[in-house]
């Protein structure tokens, strides 16, 4: 398996003719190595602590107490205590001046032995056996019952130790080893260890055992009278010894997972609890999250240090981010190009292909004779400055004039919001007064009232942050009142002064109507469900006459039976319509590679200059991102929940005003923005369900041009949202979910991770689908990533397959080994490497199962065993702060092993050339052709 990035962008770039000022220092075409360095110790232990460096950018560092430093002098060799020493005399002792393993020589040639970059613990002290002052040095040399000192002599002097982390290196010619057995048969050490430290203990030892077999083996056929084959099979016994201690430790270890203390990262264990969280090391913090206490670790980098103050400070984050260290650092082979090829061939359509050729007005001569027609017509100019109406608007201010309950259901951008406030302006409706506009924030507030005021709309604002109630209450009560009143549903459930003003307006005929914005708020089934707003529940039954009238963008049937119910709407008008997107294009990238990178590249390729939104799950993610973009160049800034009122405000309007280019936000910049010309946005992480996504994406592409909406999504993001789910947040107990919400979240996520995964089905069927809408394909008009492809799909029957992976990896971890899911995939795929010679893994017997799969089918297969429980990733953190992932059987591993599913894949073999050129793609035909429709 070939490990050269497969990113081809600098030829995209090159082939689209780009004039982007691309950063060069991006290396994405490069053919460099993965990230072998990644996981490699650095000899330089202060490469990047010393200068706060961020930890992703340097090496990740291992101490080595003492490591460096001059040698002490060699203690005097140990005589065996014991009747069971196996002695062995060697002639010419010489001194021993490396601690640890470089190069391993063999008596049949030399194979290069290089220490594993991976095990958390893999690192210079703990596998450093070597001369006699072993003892005392570094750590606690882990094969504490073998001892080798420099006085012993060897029958053999030209036979060269081979042993991996015993002799490496060391020619046994010239030393004295002796063995001794443990005076005492516990192995009482190994319970002070980390299950983390263990396994990397394990993983070493097994590796030498297989060493020390082969040396055996060896033997065994050559009978070569210099080898010391004694020495070998009491090393052979010993090191049995060990690991059985190991895995028994190692056994009891991982049974206290599921009520762990102590958590190496939150993907390690299956069921963190509340003690468990926010916790990135077992060096780093210990306890509960209410008295986490920080334990001096300088092997922490300084960067890394201010992400753990950072939680210290914050005793209840509400951030998602104790999840998300360092998850971009260790992905690689991007593929962006596909993303950026069809993102061009899109772009490249002409735009009637695109939108729809005419927006569907209404039918005006089916109106004029009602009632409230013309003066709708003439509010509609001389108020909003509008020519005409849009899709089921005009019909929906009918209806509420009619004083009828109303439910809008319009996508997102449709122009929900002149339905509720043009009639609220309108004088000759059934009811009169002040509507009461519930909306959930304060910044849609903000932006609607502005809005309105800018038309001469008399408007007031009541929520948490209105100073003057006093101005807010006088208005209420006299004369003339105000059209519209938005409020927030808390203020509306808490404030008696409010409650007592709506019973006098109401007592007078003076509520005209109750409007809920984003409705979807009162439904659980939602992803922004809000408690307050189930107390709207209450406005029927106490103020019965008065008329409700619902709007929304983001709801299944599911939700829309849920929020009628609750709000007790009868004799509803419903007004519903397609929630495609026609001018979206919506992409899916996997997050296996520099995501920054991806992004940056992203934007400055396609929208350089172009207004856009970067969503991230947590608000330190929001802060890390936006300043790595303004590193890059970009004019960037953040947005979340927990800055002041001032600091949002000032983001939102640099960001309207076009003087930043893009806000990296959580999903609080989400319902209610509204600025036109939004021309891509961004998941940088997985979003938690569908409804979410269609929300957040809806925030493109306003003004009806086409518009970008890339989502990069990963397995490891899905196992973090399912891990929040399951934490209460803030580590309280009794804010964790009911199971039944928390189920209900977790089928959520699951969605989106099926969409992310589904490369076949277009994204509008599957996106529509959520909203029961049916699509047909055709009318996608090759406006997302899946239709724009034009390969054909094959599918495929990889159960076998998929049955010897997980095999193979069930063996990797009954032996302890401790592989990454790379490895995994180049063993199977049968690469031939040095790693897999070296660990011995081309002579398993799933090794080359997959070699007749194209290396992207048999990623897409281990993506999708992970999905499907079949296989597991864990993380473990180095002491550099690295987190490493290891590929482990997953809870349904069994199953699938013993052919309980059937794997099926759709693929879509690779095309010989990702990038169209603009003079033969599809989309430049056609538009030369001018009229002709794009092809299918
Ligand atoms: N009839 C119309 N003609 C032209 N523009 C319109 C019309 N109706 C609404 N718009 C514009 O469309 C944009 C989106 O409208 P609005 O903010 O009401 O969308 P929305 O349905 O509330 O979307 P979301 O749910 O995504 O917030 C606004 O800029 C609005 O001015």
């Amino acid at each position: 398996m070939s490990f050269e990035l497969k990113n081809n962008l600098s030829d995209v770039l090159k082939k689209r003719g780009s004039n982007s000022a691309l950063d060069t220092s991006f290396s994405i075409s490069a053919p460099a190595p993965k990230t072998k360095s990644k996981f490699k110790p650095s000899t330089n232990a202060s490469a990047s602590s010393s200068k706060g460096t961020p930890r992703h950018n340097a090496l990740p560092t291992f101490r080595t107490p003492g490591f460096g430093k001059p040698k002490t002098r060699k203690p005097e060799p140990e005589t065996p205590t014991s009747n069971d020493a196996i002695d062995l005399s060697l002639p010419s002792p010489s001194p021993r001046s490396k601690r640890h393993l470089e190069t391993l020589s063999t008596n049949d040639g030399a194979v290069p032995y290089k220490r594993r970059r991976s095990g958390p613990l893999d690192d210079k002290e703990n596998f450093s056996v070597t001369s006699g002052n072993l003892k005392g040095k570094g750590k606690a040399p882990e094969i504490d019952d073998v001892e080798i000192t420099d006085d012993v002599h060897h029958k053999a002097p030209s036979t060269k130790a081979n042993i991996p982390g015993l002799l490496a290196g060391q020619d046994v010619g010239s030393s004295h080893l002796t063995v001794s057995r443990p005076a005492s048969q516990g192995h009482e050490d190994l319970t002070k260890k980390s299950a983390a430290e263990l396994r990397g203990l394990l993983e070493f030892v097994l590796s030498a055992q297989h060493d020390n077999n082969r040396l055996i083996e060896q033997y065994r056929k050559s009978q070569d009278p210099k080898v010391d084959i004694v020495t070998l099979e009491g090393i052979g016994l010993l090191l049995t010894a060990r690991i059985k201690a190991m895995r028994q430790t190692l056994e009891i270890k991982e049974s206290e997972y599921h009520n762990p203390s102590l958590v190496t990262s939150p993907y390690f264990s299956d069921n963190l609890n509340s003690s468990s969280i926010s916790t990135y090391s077992s060096e780093t913090f210990i306890g509960s999250s209410s008295d986490r206490t920080r334990i001096a670790s300088d092997s922490i980098s300084d960067s890394f240090d201010d992400d753990i103050e950072e939680l210290i400070d914050d005793p209840a984050p509400n951030s998602d981010d104790c999840y998300w260290a360092n998850d971009d650092m260790d992905y690689e082979a991007p593929e962006l190009s596909k993303v950026l090829d069809a993102s061009f061939s899109a772009a490249d359509k002409p735009l009637d292909e695109v939108l729809p050729s005419t927006e569907e007005t209404p039918d005006h001569t089916l109106f004029a004779n009602n009632p409230y027609y013309n003066e709708i017509m003439q509010k509609l100019k001389s108020v909003f400055r509008l020519k005409d109406f849009r899709q089921n608007q005009l019909e929906a201010m009918l209806a509420a004039l009619a004083g009828r309950d109303v439910f809008v259901l319009m996508p997102t951008g449709g122009g929900k919001s002149l339905c509720y406030q043009l009639p609220a302006v309108c004088t000759g409706g059934s009811t009169k007064g002040v509507t009461i506009v519930v909306s959930p924030l304060l910044s849609l507030m903000t932006n609607q009232v502005d809005a309105l005021q800018a038309k001469d709309v008399d408007v007031l604002v009541w929520n948490s942050e209105t100073v003057d109630h006093g101005e807010v209450m006088r208005r209420l009560r006299g004369y003339p009142k105000p059209s519209l009143l938005y409020v927030s549903p808390e203020k509306i459930k808490d404030s008696g002064a409010l409650k007592s003003i709506f019973g006098d307006l109401y007592r007078v005929g003076q509520l005209a109507r109750f409007v809920v914005d984003e409705a979807h708020c009162i439904s659980t089934w939602g992803q922004d469900f809000r408690e307050a707003y189930q107390y709207l529940g209450t406005l029927r039954e106490t103020y019965p006459d008065v008329p409700i009238m619902a709007l929304t963008a983001t709801a299944n049937q599911l939700m829309v039976d849920d929020i009628m119910q609750r709000l007790k709407l009868r004799n509803c008008a419903r007004f519903k319509q397609s929630f495609n997107r026609t001018n979206l294009n919506y992409l899916i990238l996997d997050k296996k590679t520099k995501v920054i990178e991806d992004i940056y590249t992203f934007i400055n390729t396609k929208h350089r200059g172009e207004t856009g939104i970067i969503y991230c799950l947590g608000r330190d993610k929001c802060e890390k991102v936006a300043g790595q973009l303004r590193q890059k160049g970009l004019r960037a800034k953040h947005f979340h929940a927990l800055m002041s009122v001032t600091d949002k405000e000032q983001v939102l309007q640099e960001w309207q005003s076009d003087r930043i280019q893009i806000v990296v936000a959580t999903i609080a910049f989400g319902m209610g923005i509204d600025k036109p010309n939004v021309r891509f946005v961004i998941h940088h992480d997985l979003p938690k369900s569908l409804d979410g996504y269609y929300q957040e994406t809806g925030r493109a592409g306003r003004d009806q041009k086409p518009a970008d909406c890339l989502l990069f999504y990963s397995y490891r993001d899905y196992k973090v949202i399912l891990k929040m789910i399951n934490n209460p947040k803030n580590g309280d107990p009794s804010e964790l979910a009911s199971p039944e919400a928390r189920k209900r979240q977790e089928s959520q996520v699951k969605m989106v991770m099926q969409y992310c995964l589904n490369v076949s089905d277009c994204r509008r069927v599957q996106l529509l689908q959520f909203f029961n809408e049916k699509f047909d394909r055709r009318h996608c008009r090759q406006f997302c990533d899946n239709c724009s492809h034009g390969a054909a799909m094959i599918e495929q029957n990889l159960t076998e397959e998929a049955k010897s992976i997980i095999d193979l990896v069930q063996e990797f971890h009954h032996t302890g080994q401790l592989v990454t899911l790379d490895h995994c995939r180049s063993v199977f795929k049968g690469a031939d490497t040095s790693v897999i010679r070296e660990r011995g893994h081309n002579r398993l017997p799933q090794y080359g199962g997959g070699k007749h799969l194209d290396s992207e089918l048999l990623e897409q297969l281990f993506k999708r065993l992970c999905y499907l429980e079949g296989l597991d990733e864990v993380s473990m953190q180095t002491n550099g702060g690295w987190h490493v992932y290891y590929l482990k059987p997953g809870k349904r591993a069994a199953e699938i092993s013993s052919g309980g599913e059937e794997i099926r894949l759709f693929y879509r073999p690779r095309a010989p050339k990702l990038i169209k050129s603009s003079s033969t793609s599809t989309a430049s035909k056609a538009r030369k052709g001018k009229g002709t429709k794009a092809q299918k």
